[in-house]
């Protein structure tokens, strides 16, 4: 069985973080491991508190995944300080770990900052250079391009001008646009759309979790990145249109969702998600 990796904070309320990773993991055939960067108090409506694992500690659960069940992929979330940043890139190029997926999460779907201000440059001179892909949204590509991004010329120059700065494919997501859901893909000087149409869920608590290990799993599988996008831009497609609706803010998705329900009707890439997911589940 392929294995995967997730270095990330956890999420008490299960929707984003290590829970929204390993749910995804799972589904998507792969043996889920993790190496926890941080314990958040957080729920739908918010996070009330952080508590940061020390850098070491970190170091420690990174050594005892990869000499023992070494991981075919890795993806990295929440994580807060430039040491904890600087310990990761260290034990990654230690143990010359393959298919790194940095998700540079930031701020979430709530509103809390998730990172400190000269952890951003930790990311940028450490993590950046060793990723396979980075998957920022259009807030975090802005920050890491210097740029604005107000449509779809600008999101292709940000995409660019962060691909060849930092050496690694950018896959800058359209969730935070106002028309539809679409992400852009730049890798070695090309680069490739993925349409989705806008799901009206407001339930998108863990979105950037969950695409980020739907790409690191597919890619612990054996798909080149592109197929490995398309298919975790279906599993995300599925997963939003399952239509979950828990808490009092914006909520976490459903993991396990039914073919056989209405969603399909409901998300962007409609039959092909459902022929895409119906392989995915044979092989699982
Ligand atoms: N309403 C929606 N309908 C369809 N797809 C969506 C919707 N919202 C987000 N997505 C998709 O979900 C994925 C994550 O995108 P998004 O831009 O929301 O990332 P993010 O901001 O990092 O996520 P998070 O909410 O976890 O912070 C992308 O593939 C995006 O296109
Ligand atoms: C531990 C952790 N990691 C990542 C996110 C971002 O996810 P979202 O932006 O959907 O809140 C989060 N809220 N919590």
């Amino acid at each position: 069985m392929r294995t995967a990796l997730t270095i990330a904070g956890s999420d008490s309320s299960g929707g984003a973080g290590i829970q929204a990773d390993i749910k995804t993991m799972i589904t998507n055939g792969v043996y889920a491991m993790s190496a926890i960067t941080a314990l958040t108090a957080q729920n739908t409506t918010g996070v009330t508190g952080i508590m940061e694992v020390t850098p070491d500690f970190l170091g420690e659960q990174m050594d005892n995944v990869f000499t023992d069940i070494r991981p075919d992929a890795v993806k990295i979330g929440m994580v807060s300080s430039a040491a904890l940043i600087e310990k990761i890139a260290e034990k990654l190029k230690e143990y010359q770990a393959e298919n790194i997926v940095v998700d540079p999460v930031m701020v979430a779907t709530s509103g809390a900052k998730l990172i400190q201000e000269d952890a951003i440059e930790a990311l940028k001179i450490h993590l950046l250079p060793i990723a396979t892909v980075l998957t920022p949204n259009i807030p975090e590509a802005e920050i890491l391009s210097g740029m604005k991004i107000e449509n779809e010329e600008a999101m292709i120059e940000a995409a660019k001008k962060i691909s060849e700065n930092y050496h690694c494919a950018v896959l800058c997501k359209g969730g935070h646009q106002l028309n539809d859901a679409n992400d852009l893909l730049y890798s070695e000087g090309e680069f490739r759309w993925f349409y989705g149409k806008r799901i009206d869920n407001p339930n998108t608590h863990g979105t950037g979790c969950t695409l980020s290990s739907a790409i690191a799993s597919n890619l612990a599988k054996g798909y080149a990145l592109e197929t490995s996008v398309e298919r975790a831009k279906d599993y995300i497609s599925g997963a939003l249109g399952a239509m979950l609706n828990l808490g009092a803010g914006s909520g976490p998705m459903n993991h396990g969702f039914d073919l056989k329900s209405d969603f399909i009707e409901k998300c962007g890439n409609s039959q092909q998600t459902c022929e895409n997911v119906l392989q995915r589940d044979k092989e699982v």
